[in-house]
């Protein structure tokens, strides 16, 4: 399998270099050249899978760099119920990425927050860790890894590159604008090859510097930079297996369609969905859900994108979502406008300006309904109303993010078509926002045990003004070292 980058640099880079590389050297997002059909007969043996197995057959179409063996072993090693342990009382841990039904058949929560920092990154990054740790073996190289964090990426990146060979982790997050639990996730390691920077600003501004490291190809070569952030591939790649392993679980055959409900940020799951329907998943909507920052829920409703500036981005409930300008968007766009990275170029000529683009008139915009997307925001009431009633109704405590997508899966039920379950991504768990949550319900949400007093431990983290030429030189005195 062959990749392009979304703004049409000439080369064709395979799976592994892509996973080491990041960003497109032209700036651009990579994606396979077609993306890989799946037929019915592969969805029919694929249907008793396990997560493992899955997770082999689909990622065996994305990556053919990789001898097979080597992958089913990799893939064997990080989906284990040892690894995803948090599942719902009631709920089969060995399932990985169980359905919790709140109306049985009709309505449900892919868990997708049972891995070991409680948020949907763990599915991908636990996959990614081990992937450089045998990529860089087998080279006898070494990974500097530059992310940026709104609260989630940065602890699952972590979690999963601890102790692994060759790879440093330098996670830049907002400064003060993540969660007690989130900050003591992260700034709680003590790892030699974690670092932990707080810029001050938003989570944009430190996707702005690692874009802009990451596009100065003297520094990347030297200090071989790479990402864990969604702009990487191999994190899309990750995520496309549980819409697959949803659909199985929603359905009972492969003639009927399904419907996923994804709270959204940086465009990096729902991507993974729209691929996955690409493929050929029968996945009927796609329903994507922002919080108060709503530029995508704009986009989708009336063609206009119209990124942010960080002033202009508001700090929210659901903060892990507080992203203005959704790095992995270009992707979506690339497949909206013909895949021609000349109409790509031009629109994030705009975006990398601080300006808007409009496609409100264009003949992709026009079709998008094809795309199977509909869109709806909340707010930080309508997540506490949120929270409350799937409470109250329900018994099952939701975290503000994957209220964010109750809230529209309810607002976008009436668009689904009848018969069809509206499964939402539960896209971390509740204690990681425990603050809201008592404002909801006036009560602690349930803490894992192993996670307990985490907030009083010591935290170890550098604040930062978000300079690039400064964060090179941290860069520079750690690597040097
Ligand atoms: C808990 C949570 N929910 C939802 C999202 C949105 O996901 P994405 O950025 O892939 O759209 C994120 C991160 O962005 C997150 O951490
Ligand atoms: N919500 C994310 C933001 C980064 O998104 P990514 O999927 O591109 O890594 C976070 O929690 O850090």
């Amino acid at each position: 399998m062959k990749y392009l980058s979304t703004r049409g640099h000439a080369a064709r880079p395979e799976f592994c270099d892509i996973l080491l590389g990041g960003l497109a050297p032209d700036g651009g997002l990579y994606l396979p050249e077609t993306y890989p059909q799946v037929s019915r007969a592969e969805l029919d043996a694929w249907r008793g899978l396990s997560y493992a197995e899955l997770a082999f057959a689909i990622l065996s179409k994305f990556i053919t760099d990789i001898p097979a063996n080597d992958l089913k072993a990799i893939c064997d090693k990080t989906y284990t119920a040892d690894v995803y342990c948090f599942a719902r009382p009631g709920d089969d841990p060995a399932d990985i990425t169980p359905v919790h039904w709140l109306e049985q058949g009709k309505f449900g929560l892919l868990e997708l927050s049972n891995g070991p920092t409680l948020a949907f990154k763990d599915m991908a990054m636990q996959l990614l860790g081990n992937l450089f740790e045998y990529v860089l073996d087998k080279r006898g190289e070494q990974i500097n890894i530059l992310g940026a964090t709104s609260g989630d990426t940065g602890s699952a990146a972590e979690y999963a590159m601890r102790g692994k060979h060759g790879v440093r982790v330098f996670m830049l997050s907002p400064h003060g604008k993540m969660s007690a639990f989130q900050r003591a996730q992260m700034y709680s390691l003590q790892d030699d090859n974690i670092y932990n920077i707080a810029v001050s600003g938003m989570f944009d501004d430190a996707q702005d510097i690692v874009k802009a490291v990451s596009n100065d190809a003297a520094f990347k070569a030297r200090y071989k930079i790479g990402a864990v952030n969604s702009i990487n591939w191999a994190r899309v790649a990750a995520q496309i297996v549980y819409y697959f392993k949803g659909y199985f679980a929603a359905t009972q055959s492969n003639d009927q369609q399904v419907a996923f409900c994804v709270p959204s940020g940086n465009f990096g799951n729902i991507c993974a969905g729209h691929i996955a329907r690409q493929m050929g998943l029968p996945i009927a909507k796609l329903i994507l859900a922002t919080n108060e920052n709503d530029v995508l829920d704009e986009f989708f409703r009336t063609g206009m994108y119209r990124p942010r500036k960080a002033a202009e981005t508001l700090v929210t409930s659901s903060p892990s979502m507080d992203i203005s300008k959704a790095s992995n968007f270009e992707r979506f766009v690339f497949d909206l406008v013909g895949r021609d990275p000349h109409k790509v170029v031009e629109l994030w000529k705009s975006v990398d300006a601080g300006g808007p683009f409009d496609l409100s008139a264009s003949e992709g915009f026009a079709r998008i309904g094809n795309f199977g997307f509909i869109s709806g925001s909340s707010s930080h009431a309508d997540r506490l109303a949120t929270i409350r009633q799937v409470f109250e109704l329900y018994g099952t405590m939701i975290d503000t993010h994957t209220a964010d997508g109750v809230k529209v899966a309810w607002d976008c039920a009436a668009c689904v078509p009848a018969g069809v379950p509206l499964v939402v991504l539960e896209t971390a768990l509740p204690v990681k926002f425990a603050e809201t949550i008592r404002e909801a319900l006036g009560r602690e949400p349930e803490r894992p045990a192993e996670l307990e007093g985490i907030e009083q431990l010591p935290q170890r983290v550098e604040v930062m003004a978000p300079d690039v030429a400064a964060i090179k030189h941290f860069i520079v005195e750690r690597v040097g070292a």
